[in-house]
């Protein structure tokens, strides 16, 4: 079992944010063997325990500080927050971190053959959802006065069997709502996973572990924006060529040998080089442009 002096993480045990969650900790140098069916997963080489459970479950646990830390979906985490204040249980947490995956939006959605002309629309209408404090704040700011039906799973069947009249469900390409004949029509939260720690204040050693965690991440995440590239430019241009690489102001220009009008240039950029954008370097003369992939970083 976990003692009280390891640090512990809640991760969805299987899900869409499971997979990210996990490589996020691994590549911040936390190393863990997870087993199948197991509630807790020990890192090797850290003081860290995972918790793997439900996604519904993880606000709830960080709010009543069963345990440290954890990785949430944002409409999760407002929707448990809205839920808890209402019974007046705790909903306090700290968000560390918003993370790069997870991305998707809750949005009311309509059969096809719906007149939907705006929000009042829905004015004496049953929507579906697994999120109805989100919808019901939804129709309280706009004075819509509707039902929310609450549904665990298979939201988006619930007008074709007759339980409600719209749904209010998650939506990342729109594909489920399309193969279910249905339009969207109001997005009512966007959202993305953080990573959140409970609000009451953790033991120094506990804290430091966490605060030495953070930057890691940080490194993660601008890693996976940022390239490295490397290139061959004409001396005579290297105004315009660095003008063309996107956060190129102190590139590392090098000579070559045995070629006094070329220079190497190599940078980091905080974003991706475009084909586009290549195309004009070599128009001006570039060659052997290279875009590499940064694994970590630190700035
Ligand atoms: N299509 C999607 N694209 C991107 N992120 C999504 C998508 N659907 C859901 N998410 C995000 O991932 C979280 C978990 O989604 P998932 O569908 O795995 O949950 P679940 O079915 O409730 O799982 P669990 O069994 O853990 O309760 C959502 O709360 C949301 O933040
Ligand atoms: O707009 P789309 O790209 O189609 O994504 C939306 C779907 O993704 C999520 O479900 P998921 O696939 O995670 O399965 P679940 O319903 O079992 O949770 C969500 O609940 C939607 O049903
Ligand atoms: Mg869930």
């Amino acid at each position: 079992m976990s003692d009280n002096n390891r640090l512990r993480i809640a991760v969805q045990k299987s899900g869409r944010l499971s997979d990210d969650s996990i490589a996020l900790l691994k590549a911040i140098g936390i190393k863990l063997q997870i087993r199948d069916r197991l509630l807790i997963a020990h890192s090797t080489n850290q003081p860290i325990d995972l918790l793997l459970v439900r996604d519904d479950d993880i606000p709830g646990l960080v709010m009543d500080g069963v345990v440290d830390l954890g990785f949430i979906g944002e409409n999760e985490l407002e929707e448990k927050m809205l839920e808890r204040q209402a019974a007046n249980k705790a909903s306090g947490y700290k968000a560390l971190r918003r993370l790069d995956y997870g991305g998707c939006r809750l949005s009311i959605a309509v059969p096809n053959e719906f007149d939907y002309q705006g929000v009042q629309s829905l004015v004496g209408k049953k929507v579906a959802t697994t999120y109805p404090f989100l919808l019901e704040r939804f129709f309280k700011q706009n004075n819509v006065s509707a039902q929310a039906v609450m549904l665990t799973g298979s939201v988006e069947v619930a007008p074709r069997a007759g339980v409600a009249d719209a749904i209010c469900d998650l939506v990342s390409t729109g594909a489920t709502l399309e193969a279910n004949g249905l339009q969207e029509e109001e997005v009512i939260f966007r959202s993305k996973a953080v990573f959140i720690q409970r609000s009451e204040a953790l033991p120094a050693a506990k804290q430091a572990l966490i605060d030495t965690l953070l930057p890691r991440i940080d490194g993660v995440i601008q890693a996976k924006e940022s390239k490295y590239i490397m290139l061959h430019a004409p001396k005579a241009y290297l105004d315009q060529v660095k003008a063309l690489l996107p956060g190129s102001e102190t590139p590392t220009v090098l000579p070559l040998s045995g070629d006094e009008d070329t220079v190497a240039i190599h940078v980091v950029s905080p974003e991706n080089l475009f084909w586009e954008t290549m195309e004009k370097l070599k128009a001006l003369g570039c060659r052997s442009i290279l875009v590499m992939p940064i694994e970590k970083m630190m700035v």
